[in-house]
C-alpha cells in the first residue's frame, strides 16, 4: 500500500525537488496534486489547482510554502489536514504546526534539502508520533534520512543540511573565481572547480576514509597543497561556524 493522494501545498523550489525524485522512483503522478497560486503545470499527469479542492482529506499534505505564509494558508486547510501533515518549513515548530492544524492525524517536521531532487539530498526529521511505513519510503527515496527527535537541534540542522548546499557552492565558486584570479579562463576555472569538488566528494563518499585524513593524503609533505591549506586554516572553521550560527539564528526568528 502507498498513499493514493498526496497534497502538496506549494511547489517551488523545494517541493518540487522532492516531487521530481518520487516521480523519478514511480509515484503515479495521478495520486498528486499540486496547490499553487499560478496555477502553472508542474509535472505530466500532475493535477495543479489555485485553491483547495473542496474534496476528502489526503493521507498526505506537504506545506511548501515559505514560513511566513503559514498563517495564510493553514485557515484554508482545516479540511484537508486531517491525515498526516508534513512540514517542510525552515523554524516552525510542531507545536505551532499543532496550533495551525489541530485536526491532524500526526504531524512531522522534514528538512530536505535540494540535492533530494537526484535521491541525493539529506532529510532530517522530527515528529509528533512515528512516522507512517509509506512516509517512511518516500523520504527514504529522497537520500539520507536522519531522525532528530531533540526539536531543539532542528535549527542547527536546518542550517548544515537544508542551507548547505549554498555554501558547498559558495566555496565552488570561491575555487573558481581563485583560478580566474591567476590567470586561467573563467569558464574552465568554473568547470575544473565543479569537476573538482564532485570528485573529490565522491571519493570521501565512497571511501570511508574522514575528509580530514583525505586532505591530508593531498598534502604532500612540504608541497603545495600544505601551503594553501595554512591558509584556509587561518580561519575556515571560524567563520564556518559564525555562517551556520547565523543560519540557526534566523531559523529561530522564522519560527516566531
Ligand atoms: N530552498 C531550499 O533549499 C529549502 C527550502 N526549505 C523550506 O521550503 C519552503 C519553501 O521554500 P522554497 O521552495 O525555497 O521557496 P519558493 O518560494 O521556491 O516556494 C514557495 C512556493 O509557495 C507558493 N505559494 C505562495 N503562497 C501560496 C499559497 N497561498 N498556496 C500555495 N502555494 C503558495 C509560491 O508560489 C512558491 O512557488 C520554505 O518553508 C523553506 O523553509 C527547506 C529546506 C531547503
Ligand atoms: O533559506 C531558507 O530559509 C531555507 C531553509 C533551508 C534552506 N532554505
Amino acid at each position: 500500500m502507498s498513499f493514493r493522494r498526496i497534497w502538496l501545498i506549494g511547489c517551488g523550489n523545494m517541493a518540487s525537488a522532492m516531487l521530481r525524485r518520487w516521480l523519478d522512483c514511480g509515484l503515479d503522478p495521478a495520486h498528486v496534486t499540486v496547490v499553487r497560486p499560478s496555477g502553472a503545470p508542474v509535472a505530466p499527469g500532475v493535477r495543479v489547482v489555485r485553491d483547495v479542492p473542496d474534496e476528502p482529506a489526503p493521507e498526505l499534505l506537504l506545506i511548501g510554502v515559505k514560513p511566513q505564509m503559514l498563517g495564510d494558508v493553514a485557515p484554508g486547510l482545516q479540511a484537508a489536514s486531517t491525515g498526516i501533515v508534513l512540514s517542510i518549513l525552515a523554524g516552525t515548530k510542531l507545536t505551532s504546526l499543532r496550533a495551525h492544524f489541530p485536526e491532524a492525524g500526526s504531524i512531522v517536521r522534514a528538512m530536505p534539502n535540494l540535492p533530494v531532487a537526484l535521491g541525493k539530498g539529506v532529510v532530517a526529521t522530527v515528529s509528533d508520533a512515528p512516522i507512517a511505513p509509506d512516509l517512511a519510503r518516500l523520504l527514504d527515496q529522497l537520500g539520507l534520512v536522519e531522525h532528530v527527535p531533540d526539536e531543539t537541534l532542528f535549527d542547527a540542522v536546518t542550517a548544515l543540511a537544508g542551507s548547505g548546499p549554498a555554501f558547498a557552492y559558495r566555496f565552488v565558486d570561491a575555487l573558481a573565481k581563485g583560478g580566474a584570479a591567476l590567470g586561467l579562463d573563467p569558464a574552465q576555472a568554473s568547470r575544473l572547480a565543479l569537476a573538482t569538488v564532485g570528485g573529490a566528494l565522491a571519493l570521501a563518499r565512497g571511501d570511508g576514509t574522514p575528509p580530514g585524513e583525505l586532505a591530508e593524503r593531498v598534502a604532500s609533505k612540504g608541497g603545495s597543497t600544505r601551503e594553501g591549506l595554512n591558509v584556509l586554516d587561518t580561519g575556515l572553521d571560524d567563520l564556518v561556524a559564525e555562517c551556520l550560527a547565523a543560519a540557526t539564528r534566523r531559523n529561530a526568528e522564522l519560527g516566531g
